[in-house]
C-alpha cells in the first residue's frame, strides 16, 4: 500500500468515528445495525445458530460503511492536492514592510497581517494577497494561474488586485495586504474541502433531511414486517431484519453525498475559480440571469481617448485645453488618457500652471463627472454627457444645438463620449474608445444555450451601450446606470424569482456582487470586489462565468442522477427480497419471485453485498461528474430520470441473480 492510499484508509476509518457519523444519519443507522449485527453472532453460535450469518452480515455493513467513508476521504484527497498546487509557493515568501515612519523592515511572508503595507520591486515575489495602493507594474501570474503572459496591474484603476507568489517583472510596488495568515482566499477554500469546517449546503441539507425521513419510513415497514410476517408463519431473525433495512434505505446516495459535493468544489478549484462556499458552486449551477458591466468585461477595459470633437462656434484649442486641465489630477486611465491625447494634440504644457492650487474633483459613479476649481475661479467639468448637460443647466448655461448630435456620432461607434464644459459653456466632446474582447460573442451565444439571460449594465450613454450590446451579442442592456440602479436591477430579478449572477472588478460593483446570488469578482480587481464577491476568478476571465455554471449544474446533475439511481435501487431490492423471503410460506408470492433466488439467506447476502459494492463502483462517478453539454436544466432532468432512473430499478434484478448464484454453494 502506498503512503496516499495508506492515508486514505485511515481517513476512512476516521470517518467511523460518532461525531463524523452523526452528520449523516443513513449511515449512522448503517453503523447501528452493523453493532446488533456484531452483537448478535456470538449469540448465533450459542445458539448453534446463524453466528455465521450474523457475522457475515455484520462485516458487509462494515464494509459498506467504510466505503462511505472512503468515497469522502478521497474527494477530500483530491480537493486537498488540488489546492495545495496552488498554494504551494507561498510558504517561502518573505517581505519588505513598510513601518509608520516609512521604514522597511524584512519579515516572513507569514508574519504579515491585514493593512500592513508591503514593498515589493521587479524581480521579486509578492508575499501576500492584496492591493496595491502605489504604483504600477506588469506582473507574471503563472504561479496563480499557470498563465505566464504578463498582466499589468495598477493602483486605484479595477485591476489593483494581486495574489501572493506572483512575480513583479517591472518597477516598485506598494502594497496594502488583505488577509491575516491562514485566511486568504485559498486557504479558506482548502478549510470548505476538508471535513472539519465543511458547512453543508441549504440543498445538501434538504436532501440529507429527506433521505432521513425515507429511512424512518422504511425502519417502520421493516418493524411491522414482524407481526405480518409472524402471522404468516415465517420466522424472521434480527439479523435479517437489519439486513433488510440496510438495503431499503438510501445508502448509495447517503454514503457519496459529501463526495460529490467535494468533487464539484475541486472542480471549481481547477477552474482556477475559488469559491467561498459550497453554496456558491451549487448556485452557480442555477443561474437565471446574468448581469456584466461594459467596461473591463465586455470590452477590454483599456478606455482610451482618440478624438476631441468641439461644438459648432467652439474652437479645437479651447476644448483640449480645458480637457487637459479637468484631467491633470484624473488618475483614472480615461483621465490620463486625456491628458496623453491632449499633448498629442499640441496642448501648451506650460497650461499646467494655470491648475497650480486648484481644487480637484474626483470622478464618481454617482456623479458620473470629474474636474477642477481653478483658483481663478474658473470650474472646469468633464464626464457623461447628460451629467455635463445638466450641469451646464444648472450654471445657467445652454446646451448647444448640436451637441446630441455630436455625442451620438461618437457613441454611434461604441465608443464613449465624456462632455467637456468650462462654468456655462458647453465645448465639446472627447471620444474614448474600448475594444470588445475576442471570442465574447461565442460565449454569450453558450449562455443561452444553457438557459441564461445576459443584460450589460453599464454607467455609459444608451447609444454607445447599444452599440456594444448589440457586437456583443447579449439580451439586454441598461445604459446611464447607477451603482444603485444595478443594485436595484439586481432585487428586481430576484423579487421575481430568478436567481442572478454578477460578474465584477471594481469598487463600485462590490454592492451588486454582495446582493447577486452569485457573485464572481475578478482577481485582478479591487479588494472591495473581491471581498463582496461569493466567487473569485484567479484568471480574471469574465467568460468563465460559463464554467462555473457547468461545474454547478454538474454538481446538481450529478447529485440528483445519484439521488434518482439510489431511491431507484432500493425500490427494486424490496421486490427482490420480500419475495424469496416469503416464498416458501404464502405460495401466492411466489408469482411474485421471478428471480427464483436460491435460498432467503443467499438472497439477503446477495442484496447486501450488492448495497455494499454499488458505493466504489459508483466513487468514480461521483467524483467525475454527469457530463454536462449545452442543455438546459429541465431538459438535463428529464434525460437523467429516465437513465438514471429505469436503470437503476432494472440493474439490482441480474446483479443480485448473479451473487445469489455465487453465494448459493456456501449457504
Ligand atoms: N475619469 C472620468 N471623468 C469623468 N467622467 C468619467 C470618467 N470615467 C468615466 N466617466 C463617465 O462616467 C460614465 C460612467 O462610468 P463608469 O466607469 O462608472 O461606468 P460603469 O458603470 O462602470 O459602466 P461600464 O464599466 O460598464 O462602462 C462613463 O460612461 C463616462 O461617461
Ligand atoms: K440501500
Ligand atoms: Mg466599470
Amino acid at each position: 500500500m502506498s503512503k496516499r492510499e495508506f492515508n486514505l484508509v485511515g481517513q476512512a476509518v476516521k470517518g467511523l468515528a460518532p461525531t463524523q457519523l452523526a452528520r449523516n444519519p443513513v449511515m449512522m443507522v448503517v453503523a447501528i445495525g452493523t453493532l446488533v449485527c456484531f452483537v448478535m453472532t456470538p449469540i448465533g453460535f450459542a445458539e448453534g445458530e446463524g453466528g455465521g450469518f450474523a457475522l457475515t452480515i455484520a462485516l458487509l455493513l462494515l464494509a459498506t460503511l467504510l466505503f462511505a467513508t472512503g468515497a469522502e476521504a478521497l474527494a477530500e484527497s483530491r480537493g486537498k492536492a488540488q489546492a495545495g498546487a496552488l498554494r504551494q509557493t507561498k510558504s517561502a515568501l518573505t517581505a519588505r514592510r513598510l513601518s509608520a515612519d516609512g521604514q522597511l523592515e524584512n519579515v516572513a511572508a507569514t508574519e504579515l497581517r491585514r493593512g500592513d503595507r508591503v514593498q515589493v520591486e521587479a524581480g521579486e515575489l509578492i508575499p501576500a494577497d492584496g492591493d496595491i495602493v502605489k504604483g504600477a507594474a506588469s506582473i507574471n501570474e503563472s504561479a496563480v494561474t499557470g498563465e505566464s503572459a504578463p498582466v499589468l496591474r495598477e493602483a486605484g484603476t479595477d485591476n489593483s488586485g494581486v495574489s501572493a507568489g506572483t512575480k513583479v517583472l517591472s518597477d516598485t510596488l506598494v502594497i496594502e495586504v488583505s488577509a491575516n495568515p491562514g485566511e486568504s482566499l485559498l486557504d479558506r477554500m482548502i478549510a470548505l474541502v476538508e471535513g472539519a469546517s465543511r458547512q453543508k449546503t441549504p440543498s445538501e441539507l434538504a436532501l440529507s433531511v429527506l433521505l432521513a425521513m425515507l429511512t424512518l419510513v422504511f425502519l417502520l415497514v421493516v418493524v411491522t414486517l414482524v407481526p405480518m410476517a409472524s402471522f404468516v408463519g415465517v420466522e424472521t431473525s434480527t439479523v435479517m431484519l437489519v439486513a433488510l433495512l440496510i438495503c431499503l434505505i438510501p445508502t448509495t446516495i447517503g454514503g457519496l453525498l459529501p463526495a460529490i459535493g467535494i468533487a464539484g468544489m475541486s472542480r471549481a478549484m481547477r477552474a482556477n475559480l475559488v469559491a467561498k462556499s459550497g453554496k456558491a458552486v451549487e448556485i452557480a449551477g442555477s443561474i437565471d440571469t446574468l448581469l456584466l458591466d461594459k467596461t473591463g468585461t465586455i470590452t477590454l477595459g483599456d478606455r482610451r481617448a482618440t478624438d476631441f470633437a468641439a461644438c459648432q462656434r467652439v474652437r479645437f484649442e479651447p476644448l483640449r485645453d480645458v480637457a487637459f486641465l479637468s484631467s491633470l489630477d484624473d488618475p483614472t486611465p480615461e483621465g490620463r488618457s486625456i491628458v496623453t491625447l491632449a499633448s498629442a494634440k499640441g496642448v501648451d504644457v506650460q497650461l499646467g500652471e494655470e491648475a497650480d492650487g486648484a481644487t480637484f474633483i474626483a470622478f464618481s459613479a454617482e456623479t458620473r463627472l470629474s474636474g477642477v476649481d481653478l483658483t481663478s475661479g474658473k470650474q472646469l467639468r468633464k464626464g457623461a454627457p447628460n451629467a455635463i448637460a445638466a450641469w451646464v443647466a444648472a450654471q445657467g448655461g445652454v446646451v448647444p444645438g448640436d451637441f446630441d448630435a455630436l455625442v451620438a456620432r461618437i457613441s454611434r461607434d461604441g465608443a464613449t463620449p465624456i462632455a467637456v464644459a468650462e462654468g456655462q459653456t458647453l465645448l465639446g466632446v472627447i471620444a474614448l474608445s474600448d475594444v470588445i474582447k475576442e471570442g465574447i460573442a461565442e460565449k454569450f451565444l453558450e449562455l443561452r444555450a444553457l438557459g441564461i439571460k445576459t443584460v450589460m449594465i453599464t454607467g455609459d450613454n444608451p447609444i454607445t451601450a447599444s452599440a456594444i450590446a448589440a457586437t456583443a451579442g447579449v439580451d439586454d442592456y441598461i445604459a446611464e446606470a447607477t451603482p444603485e440602479r444595478k443594485l436595484a436591477l439586481i432585487r428586481e430579478e430576484q423579487a421575481s424569482g430568478r436567481l442572478v449572477a454578477m460578474v465584477g472588478d471594481g469598487t463600485n460593483d462590490a454592492p451588486a456582487l454582495a446582493q447577486a446570488d452569485l457573485g464572481l469578482a475578478m482577481n485582478s480587481g479591487t479588494q472591495a470586489a473581491r471581498e463582496a464577491a461569493n466567487m473569485v476568478d484567479l484568471d480574471s476571465d469574465p467568460g468563465k462565468l460559463i464554467s462555473a455554471v457547468e461545474i454547478g449544474k454538474q454538481l446538481l446533475v450529478t447529485r440528483g442522477a445519484l439521488t434518482t439511481f439510489s431511491l431507484a435501487n432500493d425500490v427494486a431490492k424490496y421486490f427482490v427480497i420480500l419475495p424469496a423471503l416469503f416464498a416458501a410460506s404464502v405460495p401466492a408470492l411466489g408469482m411474485l419471485d421471478v428471480m427464483n433466488l436460491h435460498s432467503p439467506t443467499s438472497a439477503v447476502l446477495a442484496a447486501v453485498v450488492f448495497n455494499a459494492l454499488i458505493i466504489p463502483a459508483l466513487i468514480p462517478f461521483a467524483l467525475r461528474g454527469v457530463s454536462v453539454k449545452v442543455a438546459s436544466a429541465t431538459e438535463l432532468l428529464r434525460r437523467n430520470l429516465l437513465i438514471y432512473g429505469v436503470g437503476g430499478l432494472l440493474l439490482p434484478f441480474p446483479m443480485i441473480k448473479l451473487f445469489d448464484t455465487l453465494i448459493a454453494p456456501f449457504v
